[in-house]
């Protein structure tokens, strides 16, 4: 595939957790060129290419309070809108609902009802905006069904903000939610995390640790703050992810659940890259979605290099067999 130029934006920590260097000459033995693009610079002498494989989430953030994260933004943004045939990985709208977890719960909730056979759901969730919300709080937890233990989680969700968390355990703790934020029911899942991620019309499964169960209902304990990267990251160990009391393994989710659950996102999303936390209830065994991440790691999927530049071949082929057209999105 000659010719073919795929441009990388990433930070610089994002570009060396998945190794751009090494993925670059994995690419060039492929004869597909991949280029590091400095959203410093002017892009039009970078250019041109074929892809744009991106994850701006971080600056997407900052551009909300930075003038500069905004110039830098707004520079990529007329980059892209001016070259139609740059297909992008993934399109700038369809990332920036990721970032909002108002936004990507509310995709979540719908999920109920559009994979209702396959038996899968999300928790039931509040969305606390103001201060002012925190007034009724307690009531509005019975009234949209919620169950103690809650997880409180940023609205903001991605950066290092977005990791950290808090589990509270009855409504005299609600005290220490901090607006805006999401309050989600915490479904006991036997202290297993199951990491589904997604490389265009592929998928990958991995187990991770996972928080613990924790007894239902309301009950007298301090609030619990963590930050999620200590709890499901292959190496995490803590009190919080080792189990109090033995209890019968659970069966993995059904691997045709879950690719109807990711059929079901491509559509919804309009996204490629992008990984999918789901865990199973101990009491159900209902397949329960909990988290929806914009290019994530793909810690533990060895095929990660060889699918990434299968899908970019994809969908320059389907590009091409389309022939030139208006805006692209890299589906
Ligand atoms: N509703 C829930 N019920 C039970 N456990 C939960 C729930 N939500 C989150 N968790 C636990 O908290 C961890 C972090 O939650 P979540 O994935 O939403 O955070 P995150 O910061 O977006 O994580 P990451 O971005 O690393 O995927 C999960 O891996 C799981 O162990
Ligand atoms: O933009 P951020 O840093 O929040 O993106 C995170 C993402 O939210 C997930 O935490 C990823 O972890 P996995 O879901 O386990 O892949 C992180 O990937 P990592 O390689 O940095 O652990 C992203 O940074
Ligand atoms: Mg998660």
């Amino acid at each position: 595939m000659s010719g073919r130029r795929v441009g990388f934006c990433l930070s610089d920590k994002k570009r060396r957790r998945m190794n751009l260097d090494a993925f670059a000459h994995f690419c060039a033995v492929h004869g597909v060129e991949v280029v590091e693009i400095d959203l410093t610079q002017p892009l039009i002498p970078q250019g041109p290419f074929s892809v744009i494989v991106h994850k701006l989430s971080d600056l997407i953030v900052e551009a909300e309070h930075d003038s500069q994260s905004q110039q830098l933004l707004a520079n990529f943004q007329s980059y892209v809108s001016t070259h139609p045939d740059t297909i992008l990985l993934d399109p700038l709208p369809a990332m920036s609902q990721l970032l909002d977890r108002f936004a990507s719960y509310r995709i979540m909730s719908k999920l109920h009802n559009s994979l209702r056979d396959w038996r899968i759901c999300s928790p039931p969730y509040l969305e606390v905006q103001t201060d002012s919300d925190l007034i009724s709080i307690n009531q509005t937890v019975t009234a949209q069904d919620l169950s103690f233990p809650l997880i409180c989680k940023t609205r903001v969700a991605h950066g290092s903000v977005s990791h950290e968390m808090s589990l509270i355990f009855s409504a005299s703790s609600l005290v220490d939610v901090r607006p805006p934020c999401v309050l989600q029911s915490f479904v006991n899942h036997g202290a297993v995390l199951h990491k589904v991620f997604v490389i265009g019309d592929k998928h990958f499964c991995v187990e991770r640790p996972s928080l613990k169960n924790f007894p239902s209902g309301p009950c007298d304990r301090k609030t619990i703050f963590f930050n999620s990267h200590h709890v499901s990251k292959p190496e995490s160990s803590s009190d919080l992810t080792a189990l109090d009391e033995q209890m019968p393994c659970l069966p993995p989710p059904s691997s045709q659940a879950v690719a109807a659950l990711v059929r079901e996102l491509r559509v919804q999303l309009g996204m490629a890259l992008f990984g999918v936390d789901v865990i199973i209830n101990i009491h159900t065994h209902t397949l329960t979605v909990i988290d929806i991440n914009i290019f994530p790691g793909y810690e533990g999927v060895p095929q990660f290099f060889s699918s990434l530049l299968g899908h970019i071949k994809s969908v320059l082929d389907t590009q091409m067999s389309a022939g030139p057209r208006g805006p692209c999105a890299g589906l």
